[in-house]
């Protein structure tokens, strides 16, 4: 068996008196898409800011095949984690080619003289920049779009051109923050079948979601997050009928939800079907 690629060990992040996550472990093998899933305020965002040194957690470690990560959300880009953000942040007034180029730039080893005398060297370097731009854009589906400004293209675009260029940093690990927020059913399928593609590229990806519907439809594993503590995690169909899941969802207490599951299932005549099918 192989070493997972990312490890979270007892993340624990204090805000003043506010514990926001406490003692939070996450395992992600290679080519495997975890979930994250929990109420609003759960810690989701917060665990994948210690996931790419934006934070630093007060307590625990996160580990990169095997090696601590950098502070640094920089370093932490070349050392292969890459992400994008619950509110999309794009350069809006910069094409859909030059936002997923910036992205490129992280890869690339222009030295400052060759940026700014902008000789052979450097001219080689955007070419290609561009080329892979192109290539990532037609990969996301919105290979139309290049020459767009990043600000008027439709919000779905949006969320797959922050994907591109998350892609262009060729990163092990992908965090998506609620990639379908605000997403027609279309558009919510067309990004579940995008994140399969990313995923058969041999990138590992942890996806936060409200969507529990899309999270089970899509994950190997599933992390349910509750007041910053791990609540559950396994299996999409383990944790989709585990009545504490469930009662976080509709706030009911484990006991009630387990007798109507109970109760629908003897309707089904026997067949458990679920509750959050
Ligand atoms: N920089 C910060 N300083 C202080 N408190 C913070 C900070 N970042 C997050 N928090 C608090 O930590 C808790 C978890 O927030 P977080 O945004 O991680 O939750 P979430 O699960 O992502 O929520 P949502 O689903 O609404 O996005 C909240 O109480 C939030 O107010």
């Amino acid at each position: 068996m192989t070493a997972p690629i990312l490890r979270a060990q007892d993340v624990t992040m204090i805000f003043g008196g506010l514990t926001a996550l406490s003692e939070v472990s996450l395992t992600l093998d290679r080519g495997q898409i975890v979930g994250l899933i929990g109420p609003n305020g759960a810690g989701k965002t917060t665990f994948f800011n210690c996931l790419t040194g934006l934070y630093t957690p007060s307590k625990g470690q996160v580990l990169l095949n095997g090696r601590q990560l950098p502070s640094d959300p920089a370093q932490v880009t070349i050392a292969g984690i890459a992400r994008t953000f619950q509110n999309i942040r794009l350069f809006p007034n910069m094409t859909a080619v030059e936002n997923v180029m910036v992205g490129r730039h992280a890869r690339m080893k222009q030295g400052p003289i060759a940026t700014i005398f902008r000789g052979p060297r450097f001219r080689k370097g955007e070419n290609e920049a561009r080329d892979r731009a192109k290539e990532l854009l037609a990969f996301a589906g919105i290979g139309r779009a290049g020459d767009e400004l990043a600000r008027n293209l439709p919000y779905g675009d949006q969320r797959r051109l922050e994907i591109a260029r998350a892609l262009a940093t060729d990163p092990q690990v992908l965090l998506l923050d609620e990639p379908t927020a605000g997403m027609n059913p279309q558009e919510t399928e067309a990004t579940r079948q995008l994140i399969f593609k990313i995923r058969d590229l041999g990138v590992s990806v942890v996806v936060i979601e409200h969507d529990t519907k899309f999270i089970f439809g899509l994950c190997d594993h599933v992390s349910v997050l509750v007041q910053g503590k791990l609540l559950v995690e396994g299996p999409p169909e383990v944790v989709r009928n585990d009545p504490h899941v469930i009662e976080a969802y509709l706030g009911k207490p484990p006991e009630e939800v387990q007798a109507e599951v109970q109760h629908a299932a003897e309707l089904l005549g026997g067949h458990d079907k679920g509750v959050n099918q």
